[in-house]
């Protein structure tokens, strides 16, 4: 998918997000967006997912009934079990039946991990609202990863998550990706987290357009040359990471 031409601020609010912005979506690869706060990364996924209209120029669109966006901070009722959660975002794709909703359906992701078991059993009876902000985001992501789309979106999916089950998140991204071949497009300020990927696209969002483009193998030396003070930090902190 690529957008041209994409110049944009929000109607009442004069600060403008995008200014002739070029993007383009790398097919079947996973596309690292990160930028600072405000930079307009949920409003880029906002874009794509066609929530916010612009008249941008727009090649190769994927459609919406094939983009599952992962939304930040969706509103749900608080007194729904992790039962009647996964039947609401299972159930409601269209792709699996009443029947299908069993802690089972997370063997295939989870393993035999007892934590991770115990984990499910556990947040299968508790109520939504009861969960931490970590587990919440943890069970609907690897519950939205259950689904089959072409396009995934996923807006910060290991924010406030444990490094361990954050692992567990990017692993299912990166099984969505190598053994189903989907287009991944995932924003994150936990830059360790592209150190999971084995292949992935780098695409840095800054004053309102993408300022660099890179594969695994260039982005960190493109990187170094920037003088974006946000990237450097980013470099600074992957380093830090990698020599821990
Ligand atoms: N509905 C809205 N109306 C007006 N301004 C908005 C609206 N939504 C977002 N903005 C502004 O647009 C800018 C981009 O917001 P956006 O949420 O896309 O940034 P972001 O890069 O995702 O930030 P973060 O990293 O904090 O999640 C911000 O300055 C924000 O204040």
């Amino acid at each position: 998918m690529k957008i041209r031409h994409l110049t944009y601020n929000y109607p009442k609010n004069h600060k403008l997000i995008f200014d002739n912005l070029s993007l383009s979506i790398v097919p079947g690869k996973v596309n690292v967006l990160i930028g600072m706060n405000g930079e307009g990364k949920t409003t880029l996924f906002d874009i794509v997912s066609d929530l916010v209209k612009t008249d941008a120029e727009m090649n190769d669109r994927v459609p919406i009934k094939d983009i599952l966006y992962q939304i930040q901070g969706v509103p749900i009722l608080s007194t729904i079990n992790g039962k009647s959660l996964a039947e609401l975002i299972l159930c409601s794709s269209g792709q699996y039946h009443l029947k299908d909703i069993t802690p089972k359906l997370f063997e295939p992701l989870l393993g035999n991990d007892p934590d991770s078991v115990r984990k499910i059993a556990y947040l299968w009876r508790m109520q939504y609202g009861k969960m931490s902000p970590g587990e919440r985001r943890w069970i609907t992501i690897l519950l939205y990863c259950l689904i089959n789309k072409s396009l995934y979106l996923f807006d910060e999916p290991t924010a406030g998550v444990d490094r361990y089950s954050a692992n567990q998140i990017l692993r299912q991204i990166q099984m969505l990706n190598k053994r189903k071949k989907k287009t991944i497009f995932i924003a994150t300020h936990q830059i360790e987290d592209v150190a999971y990927f084995s292949h992935f696209q780098i695409h840095v969002l800054a004053h309102g357009q993408i300022v660099l483009c890179e594969d695994q193998d260039n982005w960190i030396k493109e990187a170094k040359k920037s003088k974006l003070p946000f990237l450097k930090a980013c470099i600074n902190d992957l380093i830090r990471c990698r020599t821990e």
